[in-house]
This record gives structure tokens, C-alpha cells and sequence, in this order.
């Protein structure tokens, strides 16, 4: 036989009360001579309604207002859902109830005083109500039978708390079960009664209490608890979005999964069952078809390191330190009972090794009167300064990563905290259970749901892990980007488990942010529309505030303000990614203090666009130092727009247009200049000559001119074009001269023994560099391991589909390591 309980929510409506009827039927049905017996709360709300008119009846307030309209509720249910013709037995019985809790009431209006024991009997109402009424109900479609479980389950005089005489309970059930095995019998949750007979209730969660109870009485084959939500999730799913039910959990895992969080159910209350072992199944009566959480004994081999996350949103801890403590024995245990016996409910304990301190958390309500409890009991520890004065701190928030595979998993706790450090969450104090079930962490509560989801992405591999990017330029390279990243997104998702959420972008006009992901369709749009202008430190210390996990700082600008960001970003645990090239080849001071906060933060910082846009460049460096070789030569061409001239400017053409159309092509910087007169290739031999090693100014860069002066000085982009046209005969005369001699114009630059320079060469057809078309850029590294022959790399190095493509892989490098 099965035990189905319904929670306050899945009686609440008329509606939900059909669906719980549709259940049934299908429950009764299949049941066949073992009928299930069914466990009710209270309609949602009236529980809670109930005890607060009791308590305003105390107080002196009146109550009929309300309790009438709570009256005209299960009246309307039973009117909605019984025939006329049964109605009446139902409603009288429901008017006869709400007489009793009117008297009731009143009798607490008229002494002013509510005890624990009336308080009782008058919440007790919503159980019998609900209970009988939906029992009349269902009587329409099989045998049914209502019982008030006071007559069965039997208990002490804790009013409010009782404690439950199994043995006797157990019979009673048994016996009960026994005497209507023709009918389903529908029973009063959470409450009961002393053997006086007078009414108590069960506490927290004692309607679940109510279907173990009955579970083992009657050793059920299931007990299934209906609710509102799809089971257990791996995490509080209002913080983290990915959250997702778990088919099934050890009873431990439940426990330890519960207890911070996840309100399901109140694992303490299963008890009953699980000494039987019997199945408990989570259950959503508003999707009925959805398989649920399995809670069982055994649960099939996963290849998931951990089952969930827990969390508590709001704690404090307190810190008890003093030479007093050392070595004593019966400190913490004195410590601790003081605590139980004042109820202060100690929520986790960690203890340095060296005895020296003892830190423990609390609910916030109870800090204050933790302390004063605290520095009473030690006052004359406190005197003779054995202990010093207890520090509290607040606003803290505990996550914990719960599973029983933790056990034989290696490397938990490491994936545990990379992720945390990752995202810059700072951990307070750390408790991991002795059963290994559990590791708990201390954070800020500010950091929490960074802290949630960033940790639930790094395990649970198998779902999308979403990158959170603020990204600043909506230009050539901005745009393309947007346009790449929106033709892309269900690749990225599917074959990499990588969603992009652009979260913030800036241009110098407007910025717009939006948590869920601008739309990558109509950003153009809503970024227009924003009422936002924009700011850039405004959009940095947004970005900060946002503290979202996996957070990365796109810069596709040509600007130097930005630059004055990257080490904050970086230190505030945010990646990099950028092709603007001006923050790498600024000062060495500077290149450096980006690599070490990086570094030191345990962020990325990518750039491989500053040199040869998407062209594997940075990326091919890097693999070359960090395997210990050495570059010994880099012999290069890297400008694109160069490039593209000398490859277009022949025959007919005239400089003024070739420069003209490499522009348009989007090969140039946002000013030409930059690449005519040199400076954008100084940038990248700079940037290439520090990643191999070498510490250069860009005044150690020896550039040689292609420009006339009058082009060099050129005080606009304006006027600059013009000298273009100005000087043609200038640029003929060197066109000429090479292709006279068979030869091709190339802007060359070289990095050997620490030099760096860059020069016009006219190069013949042997020269390795001579067949070059379009934008193209090449490298040739000799190192001490290429030596014979080069390592080469060649490709379009300029455009905006070609550098946005860069950005874009650098992107989804972030946090791969
Ligand atoms: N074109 C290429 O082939 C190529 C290749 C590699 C690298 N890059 C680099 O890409 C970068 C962008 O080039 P582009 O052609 O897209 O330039 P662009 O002029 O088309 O776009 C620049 C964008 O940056 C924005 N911007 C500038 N200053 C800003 C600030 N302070 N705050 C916010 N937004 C700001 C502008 O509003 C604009 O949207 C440059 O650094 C360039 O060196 C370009
Ligand atoms: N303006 C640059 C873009 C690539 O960095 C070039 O022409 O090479
Ligand atoms: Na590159």
C-alpha cells in the first residue's frame, strides 16, 4: 500500500483540490484491495491565519471578520466540487467546525490569554477541515473515510512539539487500517493527542510527520509526498536558474541537502520511514506526469561527484578565541551546552587546530543573545583575559556541496574552491561533516549567488556554463561580434556547453545592461533606446556590483580610457579579453602589473587580436615560452592595411584610393594613420617582443618611415588623405622602383637579440615573404627548437570578421583552464 500526502498548496484551490481528485482515482484504482491512505494539510494560508487570530484574540482584536471569509473558502470548495444533492452533510459538518473555533476564539478574547495547549487545538482546525471536506468529496468516486488522527497518533504534552509514542501509534494505525480495508482513508496532517486526549500538533513539517508515521506503521511500499515543486533540486533554484530536479537521493544525501535549504521536506520528520527503509517519492501535483525525487535507500552509481548545493541566505557567525581554550577539554562542550539550553540553534562549527578559536553561526535573531549568553557563562574567563570578548559577523550566507560519491571522489573540494576563487568569493570559514557527505563554506551574502551558480556550472559539467560579458565598442569589431555570437549561440550550446550572455554594453553614447542577456537580435535597438548615457566608470563599477560568476570584460575600442580599468577589473576577479591594443604596449610597468593581477586573481587576460587579428599568434608564442624553447628570431609582416596596399597599389592604381579601400574593407584602425605611419605594427612587434621575453619601451622599436613628411604631419585623417593625393608622385616613384627591379614592396619587421625594428624592403621572388596577397600578415619564429626552419604562421591579419572571430574564441577560452 502507498501513503500520499498533499501539502497546503496542492489543497489550496478548487482547481488544485480536481487535480488532487484526478490522482486519486487513478491511485484508487490501480490499488486495488490495498487502498492508499491519503494525508491532508491545511489549505495553504490557514494555518498560518488561524494562529494569527488566536493571537490577535489575545491581544484583544476581533477575529470575525476573517474567520468568516476563511469559512466562505471551504464552503465555496465544497460547493464547487460536490453534487447539491451531497453537499449538505459536508457544509454542516464544516459550519459545525467553524462554531467550535468561533467559541474557541472568543474564550481567548475573553481571557486575553493564548496557551500553548489552546493553540493547538485551534490551528488543528485547518487539518480537520481540509481533511474532511476533501474526504466528502472524493466519496463521490470510491469509498472513502475521514479520520481525525488524534484518535491514532498518540503523543506526550508538548503542546506545539509533541513527541510521538510509536509503539502505541503504530498499533492504533495498524488497527485503524485494519478495521476500513474497503476505504480510502483521508487523515488529518500534523496533528494528534495526549493521553488525556486533549489536541497537539507534531511542529515543522508535521504533516510529512504525519504520512512517515503512518508509512511505518502499515509498512508501506511507498510514501508519496505532493507539492508544488518538481522534486529535490540540485540548488535553491530562485538563485540559481540551471537548478534541476534530481531523479533520486540517499536518504543522508536528503538530510544533509535539506537542512540548509531546499524546503521540500523536513528531513527530520522522515525518520520513521527511513528506519524502514521505505521509498519516499517527491511528488508535483500540478505536474503529476513529472517522474519527481526518488529518496531512497540505495541509489543507482552516478558518475556526479555531488548531488546539489545547499545554501542558508542569511547568517552571522561568531568567533570565540582565548589562551583559555587550549588544551581544555571541557570548553567547547560547556560552550555548546549553554548554546542548546539557551534554543540557540548552532547552524555549523569549525575549530581551529591549533584550539586556539571556535567559530560558529547562527540565525541572524539569534547573534546578540548568543553573545550576551556567551560572556555571561565565561565572565570570569573574560576577567582573567582567557578569553577575549566574542566577535561577531554578519551578512554571511553558507553554501555546501552535498553527495555521498564525495566520499570516493578525489578532487572536490579543489573543484570547490577553484570555482569560488575563480570568481573572487572570499570563504569565511569552511566545516566539512566528518561522513564526508558534506563540505560547507562561509561566504559573504552579497557573494552568494555568484558564488551558487558559479559553483553549480563547474559541477555540473553536463549543463551549460554560462559566461556573463560586459563588453565595451559597438564598431566594426563590437558589431561583428554581436552578429557571430548570435549565429552561433546553439552550436556553442550544444557542442560546447557554453552559453554568452552579453550583460552590459557601452559605446561612447549609450550603455545598457540587462542581467538575462541583452538580445543579441536587437541590442543595436534597445542599446539606442536606453535611457543610459554612457559613463565609463559608471559601466565599470556596474559591472563590479553586478558580481556575476564568470564575469568577462570585453574591450573592443581603440581608446586608452579603458586601459586605466584592466587592473581593477582584473583584480576584481573579472577575465579580459581585448584587441585593443594600446593597454599591451603602453609601459613595461604596465604590460606587467595586467599579468600579474591576472595572474594573481586567477582570472584570464586575452589579447591573441592584438597581434594578426584571429590568426594564432599570441597563442603560438605562448605554447613556444611556456614549454621552455626560446625565440631566437621573429621576422614579420603585421600590418594588414600595409600589406593590402602594397599588394593593390600597382599598376594603375593611386595610393590616395588604395589607402581609401583598405579603409572601407575595415582593415585600417579607426584612424589610418596609426597603420601608415607605423605605429599600429610598433604596437605588435612591442607586444611580441615582451611576450618573448624581452622587457622593450616602444622607444626601443626603430621604425623606418614609408610616409613623406608632409603625411607625417598631417594634422587630421582630413588632411591627411589629402597629402595622399598631394604626395602621388612620391608613392609612384617607390612602386616604380620596385616593380622596375621585379620586386614587391614589403613593411617588414624583426625581433632579433632583443632589437626590435621595422623597414621598407623591396624583396624579389626568393624572399620568403614575396608571395603575399590581400591583408595577409605572416610570422616566422626561429627558436632554439625551429632553428633549421621556421615555425610560420600566415593568414588575412586584418578585418572585421576575421579579429571579431579572434575575440570570439578568446571569449570561450575564458575559464577553460
Ligand atoms: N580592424 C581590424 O582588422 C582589427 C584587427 C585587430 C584589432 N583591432 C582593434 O579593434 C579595435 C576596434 O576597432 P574598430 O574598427 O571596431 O573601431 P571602431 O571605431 O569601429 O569602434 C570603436 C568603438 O568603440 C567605442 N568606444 C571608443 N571609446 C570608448 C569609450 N571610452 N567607452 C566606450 N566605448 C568607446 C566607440 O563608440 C565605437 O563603438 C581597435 O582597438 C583595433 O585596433 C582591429
Ligand atoms: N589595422 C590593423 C588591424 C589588425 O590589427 C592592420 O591593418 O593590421
Ligand atoms: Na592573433
Amino acid at each position: 500500500m502507498k501513503i500520499l500526502k498533499f501539502g497546503g498548496t496542492s489543497v489550496g484551490s478548487v482547481q488544485s483540490i480536481q487535480t488532487l481528485l484526478n490522482i486519486l482515482k487513478e491511485e484508487v484504482k490501480q490499488s486495488g484491495s490495498d487502498k492508499p491512505v491519503v494525508v491532508l494539510s491545511a489549505m495553504s494560508g490557514v494555518t498560518n491565519t488561524l494562529i494569527a487570530l488566536a493571537e490577535d484574540a489575545a491581544s484583544g482584536n476581533d477575529f470575525a471578520q476573517q474567520l468568516s471569509e476563511l469559512e466562505k473558502r471551504h464552503i465555496g470548495v465544497v460547493k464547487a466540487l460536490l453534487e447539491i444533492k451531497n453537499q449538505n452533510p459536508a457544509v454542516t459538518g464544516l459550519l459545525i467546525n467553524f462554531k467550535v473555533l468561533e467559541e474557541l476564539l472568543q474564550g481567548v478574547l475573553t481571557l486575553r490569554e493564548l496557551t500553548a495547549k489552546t493553540r493547538d487545538l485551534i490551528v488543528s482546525y485547518g487539518e480537520r477541515c481540509s481533511a474532511f471536506m476533501i474526504s466528502k468529496i472524493a466519496a463521490q468516486y470510491f469509498p472513502a473515510a475521514f479520520v481525525d488522527t488524534s484518535t491514532v497518533i498518540k503523543t506526550d504534552s508538548s503542546f506545539g512539539q509533541a513527541k510521538v509514542n510509536t509503539e502505541l501509534s503504530e498499533q492504533l494505525i495498524r488497527g485503524l487500517y485494519q478495521e476500513n480495508k474497503d476505504k480510502t482513508l483521508f487523515v488529518t496532517g500534523f496533528i494528534a493527542s495526549n493521553n488525556e486526549g486533549q489536541i497537539t500538533t507534531l511542529g515543522r513539517g508535521g504533516s510529512d510527520y504525519t504520512a512517515a508515521i503512518f508509512g511505518a506503521a502499515l509498512n508501506a511500499a511507498e510514501i508519496q509526498i505532493w507539492t508544488d515543486v518538481n522534486g529535490m533540486m540540485t540548488a535553491d533554484p530562485r538563485m540559481v536558474k540551471k537548478a534541476f530536479s534530481l531523479p533520486e537521493l540517499t536518504y543522508t544525501e536528503a538530510m544533509e541537502l535539506s537542512y540548509f535549504g531546499a524546503k521540500v521536506i523536513y528531513p527530520p520528520t522522515m525518520i520513521p520511514a527511513f528506519l524502514k527503509k521505505i521509498p519516499i517519492v517527491i511528488k508535483n501535483t500540478f505536474e503529476p506526469d513529472f517522474a519527481g525525487t526518488v529518496i531512497k535507500h540505495h541509489c543507482a552509481p552516478s558518475n556526479l561527484a555531488i548531488k546539489g548545493i545547499s545554501s542558508i541566505n542569511n547568517i552571522s557567525i561568531l568567533n570565540v578565541e582565548g589562551s583559555g581554550m587550549v588544551g581544555k577539554s571541557g570548553f567547547s562542550g560547556r560552550l555548546f551546552s549553554l548554546l542548546a539550553r539557551e534554543q540557540i540553534n548552532v547552524i555549523l562549527i569549525t575549530q581551529s587546530s591549533s584550539e586556539h578559536s571556535i567559530t560558529f553561526a547562527v540565525s541572524p535573531g539569534d547573534t546578540e543573545r548568543a553573545r550576551r549568553v556567551i560572556e555571561h557563562e565565561f565572565e570570569l574567563e573574560l576577567l582573567a583575559k582567557k578569553l577575549e570578548h566574542v566577535e561577531i559577523e554578519k551578512d554571511l550566507a553558507i553554501l555546501a556541496v552535498v553527495g555521498e560519491n564525495m566520499k570516493e571522489t578525489p578532487g572536490v573540494s579543489g573543484k570547490l574552491f577553484h570555482a569560488l576563487g575563480r570568481n573572487g568569493v572570499n570563504v569565511r570559514a569552511i566545516a566539512q561533516g566528518s561522513s564526508e557527505y558534506n563540505i560547507s563554506v562561509i561566504v559573504s551574502a552579497n557573494d552568494l549567488a555568484k558564488a551558487l551558480n558559479a559553483v553549480h556550472d563547474a559541477f555540473f559539467v553536463q549543463l551549460t556554463k554560462t559566461l556573463h560579458a560586459f563588453c565595451l565598442g559597438t564598431g566594426n569589431i563590437g558589431k561583428t561580434l554581436f552578429n557571430q555570437l548570435n549565429g552561433h549561440t546553439e552550436f556553442l550550446q550544444e557542442n560546447n556547453g557554453i552559453q554568452v550572455k552579453i550583460v552590459g554594453i557601452s559605446n561612447t553614447r549609450k550603455m545598457l545592461f540587462n542581467t538575462d542577456g541583452v538580445s543579441l537580435a536587437k541590442w543595436e535597438e534597445e542599446l539606442n533606446q536606453s535611457p543610459e548615457k554612457a559613463d565609463l566608470p559608471a559601466f565599470i563599477n556596474k559591472m563590479k556590483s553586478m558580481n556575476l560568476p564568470n564575469c568577462v570584460f570585453i574591450d573592443n575600442t581603440a581608446s586608452a580610457k579603458p586601459i586605466e580599468f584592466y587592473e581593477d577589473v582584473l583584480k576584481s576577479t573579472i577575465s579580459i579579453v581585448t584587441c585593443n591594443k594600446i593597454g599591451n604596449s603602453g609601459s613595461y610597468q604596465q604590460y606587467k602589473t595586467f599579468r600579474d593581477a591576472a595572474r594573481q586573481h586567477g582570472v584570464d587576460f586575452f589579447y591573441e587580436t592584438n597581434v594578426g587579428a584571429g590568426l594564432p599568434i599570441i597563442r603560438t608564442l605562448k605554447d613556444l615560452m611556456n614549454s621552455g624553447d626560446r625565440v631566437q628570431k621573429i621576422e614579420a609582416i603585421l600590418s594588414g592595411t600595409i600589406s593590402f596596399l602594397f599588394n593593390n597599389f600597382k599598376g594603375d592604381a593611386n595610393f590616395h584610393d588604395t589607402v581609401k579601400l583598405a579603409q572601407d574593407k575595415g582593415y585600417t584602425e579607426p584612424d589610418p594613420r596609426d597603420d601608415l605611419r607605423g605605429t599600429d605594427f610598433m604596437r605588435k612587434m612591442l607586444i611580441l617582443a615582451r611576450d618573448a621575453g624581452y622587457a622593450l619601451e616602444s622607444s626601443d622599436v626603430i621604425i623606418e618611415s614609408m610616409l613623406p613628411q608632409s603625411s607625417l604631419d598631417a594634422a587630421t585623417v582630413e588632411d591627411f588623405y589629402q597629402t595622399l593625393k598631394d604626395e602621388d608622385a612620391f608613392f609612384a616613384e617607390i612602386k616604380n622602383r620596385a616593380e622596375a627591379e621585379n620586386k614587391v614592396l614589403r613593411y617588414i619587421g624583426k625581433l632579433e637579440d632583443g632589437k626590435a625594428s621595422i623597414t621598407l624592403q623591396m624583396v624579389d621572388e626568393n624572399h620568403p615573404f614575396y608571395m603575399l596577397s590581400g591583408s595577409d600578415n605572416i610570422i616566422s619564429f626561429t627558436t632554439d627548437r625551429y632553428k633549421e626552419r621556421p615555425l610560420v604562421v600566415k593568414g588575412p591579419g586584418a578585418g572585421a570578421e576575421v579579429t571579431a572571430a579572434g575575440v570570439f574564441a578568446d571569449l570561450i577560452n575564458v575559464g577553460a583552464n
